[in-house]
């Protein structure tokens, strides 16, 4: 018990350390692997380097050594961009592995973004690794020996390093567009790569008119605005913003392993220790963001990204309520159907603990396939939410059920981690015991699963429906007439040095030109913004005829809305422990793509009225 508490204390202590220091100007790290000594072995091996800094990883190719010379040569360069002057030049040096079936493709220098430091190979074995500080890379230049530490520690590897600083500014025009990998109510979202640096990134590209349209457009800033401010290994960073005369821009760590969505449909369920692991990285991300006074608000499969490592990286923080540690409610209607808290539905004011429900609801899902108070029909979603009673799968332990039970309380004031340690509460709960929560945070835990890849552009675990069938937006493209009132809006967005910041607690939103603009649309656009929804509360349901929250269809993974059961009792042999009579699709093993296809399909078929839905009543006037 003792232990629990002093690594939950020590995690919550590292925790603090993210926050970002970013740099004022745009620097870059030039790496030259120049030769490698001291190794040992009886026959001849095979060898390769993984160089990792801020969430990207870079693999070399493979060298093959024979001969038992003191020194090797490799000479092998790439160049990282640096953004914080917390980051750390991780290197490791792997054997490869050497059974026949190994399928990884070791001769190619790759880029295997993000935070990849064992590599592809799951099955190498370590040699030696080293850890440089931005204070000792960050001296311009260093040409030296290094000893590797780990493995056979007789093992050095000569480095040239070099590091420059320039106050150029990054715009569109620095990147080449690769493929769409996503698509959101605003934009899509594209792989880009970086002429200078050859680095990958996934750019966010939100088209201005629909932003203004939507009435979206201080959840924009908020969003590039908290991801400026914060670094945290389970959250995706923010590496370069900008806007072009029809579009903003968001330059995002690329997180390559797909969306645990895509991940539960593919196994049906997790079992509690998977789920474990992953509720666990949740925990901490949202724990940090509440430490911060930011509650996160749209909790869902869909946001939790899965890196190449297998470790989990939330995304879209456009719906993060701020400044909310003064502990006053807050009201506005916004998250997912499926996901949100009794007291958003009846709009009797919210604080941070909507995210541990959230978080209820997930762990559930996860476990027994399904949200916990699912139905087709969003009105009696809403009404299974409020009343529903909370039954349980017949094989889920005692632990996971209490913790769903106090994660699940409709009473926000009981609900678990609703006190002032908030997610420390959660984290003493006895199904994390054992739980290393500073290896956690560390990234120094197995995940239970790593995605395979075959190179950089491998884009397996991407909706087909974006990277086949789409063509990247380019955001210098001109479709719109956006009047100069209307670019008044996103003024501030644009990258510029000193628009990066030295952003802390204490500095906050009011620094740079990092301000909240006011979200009202132009009175003089053509076309009228649409009207925000005040504050549902109970008594104005029957007043607008509306249901509570008028969500779009939801989907769930394991729900194919279009299957026919076809073995005859018609649920597939499988029950849904709250709802027997909810019809599951029978588990078909399909192939990667089809599979994908076919649960993006219904997705996406969904996303714009979601999307819509939700941001429409994610803004009020008097609460955004
Ligand atoms: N950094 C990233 N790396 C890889 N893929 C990403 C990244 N960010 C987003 N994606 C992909 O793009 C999709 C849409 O991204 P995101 O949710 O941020 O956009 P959005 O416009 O805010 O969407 P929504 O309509 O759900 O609010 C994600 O679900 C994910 O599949």
């Amino acid at each position: 018990m003792l232990k629990d508490i002093y690594n939950s204390l020590l995690s919550k202590k590292q925790n603090e350390q993210w926050n970002s220091v970013m740099l004022e100007n745009q620097a870059q790290l030039f790496f030259s692997l120049k030769s490698i000594k001291g190794l040992k072995f009886e026959e001849p091996i095979k060898i390769y380097c993984v160089t990792s800094l801020e969430k990207q990883s870079i693999q070399t190719s493979t060298l093959t050594i024979s001969d038992h010379s003191n020194t090797i040569e490799w000479n092998e360069g790439y160049t990282f961009d640096v953004m914080s002057s917390n980051s750390v030049l991780v290197l490791s040096i792997w054997q490869s592995c050497i059974q026949n079936n190994c399928n990884h493709n070791h001769d190619q220098q790759m880029d295997i973004t993000p935070n990849n430091i064992k590599g592809l190979n799951n099955n190498g074995k370590l040699i030696g690794k080293l850890s440089i500080p931005y204070s000792t890379f960050s001296r311009q230049y260093l040409d030296q020996w290094f000893q590797l530490s780990g493995g056979n520690n007789s093992t050095s590897v000569h480095l040239k390093l070099s590091f420059t600083n320039s106050n150029k500014k990054v715009t569109v025009n620095d990147f080449v567009f690769l493929r769409m990998i996503g698509k959101g109510a605003f934009g899509q979202v594209n792989l880009v790569k970086k002429i200078d640096t050859g680095r990958l990134y996934a750019m966010k590209i939100i088209k201005k008119d629909r932003c203004l349209d939507m009435n979206a457009v201080g959840h924009t800033f908020t969003e590039r605005k908290l991801l400026k401010k914060y670094y945290h290994p389970f959250i995706v960073g923010l590496k370069y913003s900008f806007q072009t005369q029809d579009s903003l821009c968001m330059v995002l760590d690329y997180i390559g392993g797909g969306e645990l969505f895509y991940h539960i449909s593919e196994r049906e369920t997790f079992s509690e220790e998977t789920a474990r692991f992953y509720i666990s990285q949740i925990m901490l991300a949202i724990g940090f963001l509440h430490e911060h006074g930011v509650i996160y608000r749209d909790l869902k499969l869909e946001n939790l990204l899965m890196d190449l490592d297998g470790n989990i990286c939330l995304v879209d923080l456009g719906l993060c309520k701020e400044d909310v540690q003064d502990g006053r409610p807050t009201y506005t209607m916004c998250g997912s159907p499926e996901y949100v808290a009794p007291e958003i539905i009846t709009g009797t004011g919210y604080g941070r603990s909507v995210d541990w429900w959230a978080l209820g609801t997930l762990f559930y899902e996860m476990i027994a396939g399904l949200p916990p108070f699912y139905s087709e029909d969003p009105h009696e979603m809403s009404q299974f939410i409020l009343s529903a009673p909370l039954k349980f799968p017949p094989n889920i332990s005692k632990n996971a059920a209490s913790l769903i039970t106090l994660l699940l309380n409709r009473d926000p004031a009981k609900r678990l981690g609703s006190g002032d340690s908030d997610v420390e509460e959660i984290k003493a709960h006895p199904f994390f015991r054992n739980l290393n929560w500073s290896k956690l945070l560390n990234k120094e835990i197995d995940p239970p699963f790593k995605p395979h890849l075959i190179g950089p552009l491998d884009l397996s675990y991407f909706d087909p429906v974006c990277t086949i069938h789409s063509q990247p937006a380019n955001p210098n493209t001109i479709n719109t007439n956006l009047s100069e009132s209307d670019q008044m809006a996103f003024q501030g967005f644009s990258y510029s040095a000193p628009d990066i910041f030295i952003y802390n607690n204490t500095t906050g939103a009011g620094s740079a030109n990092g301000m909240m603009l006011s979200n009202s649309p132009n009175p003089s656009r053509s076309t009228p913004p649409m009207s925000p929804v005040s504050p549902v509360s109970p008594r104005n349901y029957n007043n607008t005829g509306m249901s509570p929250i008028n969500f779009s269809p939801v989907h769930s993974p394991l729900v194919n809305r279009n299957s026919s059961n076809n073995n005859g009792n018609g649920n597939g042999g499988w029950v849904h422990p709250q709802y027997p009579n909810l019809q599951q699709p029978i588990p078909q093993k399909l192939p990667l793509l089809s599979k994908l296809q076919e649960s993006t399909f219904e997705r996406r078929r969904s996303l714009s009225v979601n999307a819509q839905t939700q941001f429409t009543l994610a803004l009020s006037p008097d609460d955004e």
